[in-house]
């Protein structure tokens, strides 16, 4: 119904309902199969006749509210009714038989376009039924969830630390010196029969491989002896030093530690404890050229500088030997 007629209606529905009782729905449908339409009772008419039966006061007032009167059923006109179903009877009735409809085909049954068209896919039989592989075995519940294997405390090792990680290793050879030849224990100073008294401390090295120098050994503990002027040569000039002399001052049994490098004769001894590769090293070349070995350890290290007050001479043949280099500058020698 359009919207303008639904005052009018309500408006007739309260009359209606003020008036009438409404039947219940299963006595409405119960009615309309088994009895035609048949006038309502008025329960307003009949409570106005049992009030007045009683001779009790009518509410509202007899005088101010008009009150209906009994009449007989027979002769009553025929009063319009008002059911809530009314429009179940009509045009919801057909509406909810429309809803139970299948839907309507889409091209029409008897359309051109579906004459027309060749058979659509949708009228195709349904394919048939593919054989389906197997599917893949599920792994069982034991390997797939599985939880990740536990690692025990003690076999697991400690991440390394930024400033470790930033580190170049120390344990091995540095890359650009290649193996150390011939390198064994640190040698210790009873080894080589020396006195603990002649200063030569064991150098053990470290968890890290470095040398660790005795207090007072450090880099800047030598500088400070080569500054103070004291005579660490061992000689009170500079010497021709035949080989086989070299030969002699070997370092043991209280003798001095000498070693020539590219021709110059140095006093090895008192660098021993200075020694940041550790003292076992630096014996190695003693009584011998120490070239070959220094420039295979560390060819950056200026040894002219860190050794200049120990040069003790200069390597000759054995015909070139004479005792003593006297007055001789180091200017004489190059
Ligand atoms: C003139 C004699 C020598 C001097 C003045 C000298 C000086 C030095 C210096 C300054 C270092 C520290 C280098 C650095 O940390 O970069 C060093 C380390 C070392 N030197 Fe010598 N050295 C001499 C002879 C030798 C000889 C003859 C050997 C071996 C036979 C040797 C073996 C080593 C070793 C193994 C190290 C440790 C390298 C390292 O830490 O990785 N040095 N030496």
């Amino acid at each position: 119904r359009p919207p303008s007629t639904w005052l009018a209606y309500i408006a007739r529905a309260w009359r209606s309902a003020a008036s009438t009782t409404i039947p219940d729905r299963s006595q409405m449908d119960a009615g309309k199969r088994d009895a035609p339409a048949e006038p309502p009772q008025v329960e307003l008419q009949a409570r106005t006749k049992q009030e007045t039966e009683n001779n009790a006061p009518s509410f509202p007032s007899p005088q101010t509210t008009p009150k209906a009167s009994p009449r007989d059923a027979q002769n009553a006109p025929a009063v319009p009714t008002f059911t809530l179903n009314e429009h179940e009877n009509s045009d919801d009735e057909e509406d909810e038989e429309e809803d139970n409809l299948p839907p309507p085909s889409f091209p029409a049954l008897n359309s051109a376009q579906r004459a027309s068209a060749p058979t659509p896919s949708f009228a195709m039989p349904p394919p048939t039924k593919p054989t389906l592989m197997a599917p893949p075995p599920k792994p069982s519940a034991s390997t797939s969830l599985m939880p990740p294997p536990r690692v025990a405390p003690s076999s697991l090792r400690a991440l390394p630390t930024s400033s470790q990680s930033m580190r170049v290793p120390t344990t091995g050879p540095l890359p650009n010196r290649g193996p150390l030849p011939n390198r064994g224990p640190p040698v210790s100073n009873g080894s080589l029969g020396l006195p603990p008294s002649a200063g030569l401390a064991v150098k053990t090295p470290n968890a890290r491989g470095k040398v660790l120098l005795s207090p007072g050994h450090s880099p800047l503990d030598w500088a400070n002896l080569l500054r103070s002027g004291k005579n660490l040569s061992g000689v009170d000039s500079l010497v021709r030093v035949t080989p086989s002399m070299l030969k002699e001052k070997n370092g043991r049994k209280g003798k001095p530690a000498w070693s020539s490098y590219q021709g110059k004769v140095y006093n090895m001894t008192p660098y021993l404890p200075f020694h940041p590769g550790g003292e076992g090293e630096l014996r190695r070349a003693a009584g011998k050229d120490g070239t070959k070995l220094f420039m295979e350890v560390h060819p950056w290290v200026n040894w002219e500088n860190m050794l200049g007050d120990c040069m003790v001479g200069i390597l000759v043949s054995e015909e070139q030997a004479v005792p003593k280099i006297v007055g001789a500058t180091l200017d004489d020698m190059d």
